[in-house]
């Protein structure tokens, strides 16, 4: 299935419906969440979590991890930039 950039229509909706994340428009289009927890255990809890989410979507994330700190970048490669599909995974990370 090809899946399509977000269209520069929709781009502010999208956005304004994941606050937490910060739009880097350079090269398509990304989005970025960074995530501080009480120590190590804690983060990478999440990140499992977040790894559950990824495989069912199908969609990875692009995310480092120090300590108890974790940055999330989200970009659809196949796209060359921002899709619906990076705002749906994001909405999901935030529910965890
Ligand atoms: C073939 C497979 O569906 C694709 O390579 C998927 C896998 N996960 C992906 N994850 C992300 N973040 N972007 C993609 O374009 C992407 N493509």
């Amino acid at each position: 299935m090809t899946i399509e950039r977000l269209p520069a229509g929709q781009l502010n909706a999208c956005l304004a419906s994941i606050p937490n994340w910060k739009y880097d428009p350079s090269a398509g289009g990304s989005i970025s969440r960074k995530l501080v927890f009480e120590d190590f255990t804690q983060a990478f809890a999440f990140m499992t979590r977040v790894a559950f989410l990824a495989h069912e979507a199908d969609h990875h994330p692009e995310w480092s991890n120090v300590y108890n700190k974790v940055e999330i970048t989200l970009r659809t490669h196949d796209a060359g930039g921002l899709s619906i599909k990076d705002i749906d995974l994001a909405k999901r990370i935030d529910q965890i």
